[in-house]
């Protein structure tokens, strides 16, 4: 298991944004967290990302590079820490410096990610060097290596989400977490950023928050459906596609086509297109 929670909770004063979430990723899985407007999915990153301290519960890590039966108590570690432990993230709202070029974007984030030490300032050049590779083949492989001169905030917004993905990338992370990579992007650019998600996924385990139903049933191999902050289904993207709770509370006639012998969903519910529900979960967009 590469991560484990258990009776995960995170109370804000009267509301629990996040309540008793016992939840395990297997290395190399591809598992999606979905669920309304306010169902505790940022908060449940916040926490295994160290930006939160979870009320209760706790959190194990065991990254494949700490060899068998390594696995770390994360519960209480900063975001340095989480980082370092190799849980990487990339953020709902672009996190990017837009006035550095795209390669210092990454550059300064694989030299992050080696440690306090690689900012010594008599770092040796041979390390500079590793940087500028990385962050090199970094930039090949999220489409962007003709982009590597360009100022960050003239790229267009799906740019900006690959760029994202490709910082949160540098380092090697054994998990990468990904808060709603496609919000904001076009849906010519949508195409780009599945595809950038699906080749990562070939090689990290990945975690997805994400509106866009259509595409998590398509690129997960696992969805756990997040509703006031409680876990109310988590299996197969065909399974949670057709459980009860979860046509109630989320999906509103998604994928029940075949069965209610077709057509859109009705006004209010989710969209095909995974459009987001202002009224489900009670939280602003
Ligand atoms: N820092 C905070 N202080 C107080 N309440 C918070 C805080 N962060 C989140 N909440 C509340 O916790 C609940 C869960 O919010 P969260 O942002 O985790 O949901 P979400 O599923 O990510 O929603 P969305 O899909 O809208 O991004 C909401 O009721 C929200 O208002």
């Amino acid at each position: 298991m590469l991560l484990e929670t258990e009776g995960l909770t995170k109370r804000f004063g009267g509301i629990t944004a996040v309540d008793g979430v016992d939840f395990a990723l297997e290395a190399g899985e591809l598992c999606s967290i979905i669920g309304p407007n306010g169902a505790g999915k940022t908060t449940f990153f916040n926490l295994l990302t160290g930006v939160l301290e979870p009320s209760e519960g706790s959190i194990r890590f065991a990254p494949s590079s700490g060899g068998a039966g390594s696995a770390v108590d994360i519960t209480a570690a900063s975001p340095n820490e989480t980082a370092l432990a190799g849980i990487h993230r990339s953020y709902q709202i672009t996190n990017l410096f837009p006035t550095l070029s795209v390669l210092e974007n990454v550059r300064v984030a694989a030299q992050a990610s080696r440690g306090s030490d690689s900012w010594k300032l008599w770092r040796n050049v041979a390390d500079f060097e590793d940087h500028y590779a990385e962050a090199t083949a970094i930039l090949e492989r999220i489409g962007l290596a003709d982009e590597a001169e360009t100022v960050t905030e003239n790229l267009s917004h799906g740019e900006k989400r690959s760029l994202e993905i490709g910082v949160a990338l540098a380092g090697d992370p054994d998990l990468l977490l990904l808060d709603e990579p496609t919000a904001g992007v076009s849906s010519e650019g949508v195409d780009e950023v599945v595809a950038l998600i699906e080749d990562v996924a070939a090689d990290h385990s990945v975690m997805l928050i994400e509106h866009n139903v259509e595409m998590v049933m398509d690129v997960s191999d696992r969805i756990a459906v997040l509703h006031r902050g409680e876990v109310i289904a988590d299996g197969p993207p065909e399974d949670v596609r057709g459980d009860e709770a979860v046509q109630e509370a989320y999906l509103g006639g998604y994928g029940r086509e075949e069965s209610a012998g077709g057509g859109e969903p009705s006004d209010g519910e989710a969209a095909a297109d995974g459009g987001r529900r202002a009224s489900a979960g009670g939280g602003p967009p």
